[in-house]
């Protein structure tokens, strides 16, 4: 692009910016509900709706709870909700099996969603963390996070999960070629319509901290994810991951965590055209509710400015826990 300016006084970059109105018709991005995909955590239980100290406003909820959170967000607005089991660590085993048990808490939730409210996409969380005995993404054999035996488990998660009735998996594990095999796997398994949401460029970031409590990972996570996360100094490879995705059955990226990577979010969308989304993590939340909290930051403002900044970034959506938050006020 390249802009052509007359000379000052003629130019004053100012005036369109003078009224609401001028303002209006300038503006280059727009943030809907349409855009929001909203991250709840599920556990046992009935009834439940247990708060999670470290994320104010963001609770662990029963399947049934979670079913009531739904009909909020869907009289809001919200189409898209991401499941994400919380497991104590009674329910987490070396060999991960809850991952692709049909009547975990999360097939459960995803089922129930979609038998009240049809019309909500639900994703999925495909990776072994929240059943890991330690806490990893993957098996850990001798120290080493193994790849390809756990690329074997998260296909039968995943077929799990769209047996269940998911519209979207969404890997998060950074395996490698764990993309073209669940792939293979759906299309063979007669779910030729199920997408898949890639974290494709997906960070070894201290902005999961508060994440790791919701689920109960904080405890049971020995060492750090470093081998199988990507490096916070690296963007090309970010590329090449998202790049492998897409040409191995991905039909939409996603960049994670969100504000610290949006240089990767434009990137992305300016390289490859793709459904791109960021995910604002739980890190990213839990800073401006604080902030917010302490009286320094105007909670409302912050949340709206940091989700249009997504927009501007070039994503197409975004994973926030603010999504009803948000919605409310885009409803007006
Ligand atoms: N599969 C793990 C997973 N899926 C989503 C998040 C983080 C989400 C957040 O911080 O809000 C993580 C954390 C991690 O990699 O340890």
């Amino acid at each position: 692009m390249t802009p052509v300016q007359a000379p000052y006084p003629a130019t004053r970059l100012r005036r369109t910016r003078a009224t609401p109105a001028l303002r209006a018709l300038v503006r280059e991005n727009a943030l809907e509900v349409g855009d929001l995909i909203w991250p709840v955590f599920v556990r046992a239980g009935e009834g439940i709706e247990e708060p999670i100290p470290s994320m104010p406003g963001v609770m662990r909820r029963s399947v049934d709870m979670v079913v009531e959170a739904a009909a909020e967000a869907h009289a809001l607005g919200i189409r898209a909700m991401c499941i994400f089991p919380y497991t104590g660590l009674e329910e987490r085993t070396e060999d991960c099996a809850g991952a692709w048990d049909p009547q975990n808490h999360a097939n459960r939730a995803i089922a129930a969603i979609k038998y009240r409210f049809p019309d909500m996409a639900v994703m999925s969380d495909v990776a072994l963390d929240t059943y890991n005995i330690n806490g990893h993404d993957g098996f850990v054999e001798d120290g080493i996070i193994v790849n390809d035996r756990t690329v074997e488990a998260l296909v039968k998660m995943a077929l799990a999960q769209a047996d269940a009735g998911a519209d979207i998996i969404g890997p998060s594990d950074m395996m490698d070629g764990r993309i073209a095999a669940i792939r293979t796997a759906l299309e063979a398994g007669n779910h030729q319509d199920v997408t898949i949401l890639s974290y494709a460029a997906k960070y070894a970031s201290a902005f999961y901290g508060p994440f790791r409590d919701a689920v109960g990972a904080s405890g049971a996570l020995t060492g750090d994810k470093k081998t199988y996360q990507m490096d916070p100094a690296n963007s090309d490879e970010a590329l090449r991951l998202v790049a492998r995705d897409l040409s191995e059955g991905a039909d939409m990226v996603m960049v994670k965590p969100g504000l610290p990577y949006l240089d990767i979010c434009r990137r992305v969308k300016d390289s490859f055209g793709a459904p791109t989304f960021a995910y604002q993590v739980s890190g990213e939340y839990s800073m401006i509710k604080a902030a917010a909290q302490n009286g320094w930051i105007d909670e409302e403002r912050v949340m709206m400015e940091s989700l249009m900044a997504f927009k501007r970034a070039g994503c197409d959506g975004v994973l926030t826990y603010f999504a009803p938050a948000a919605a409310r006020l885009l409803n007006g």
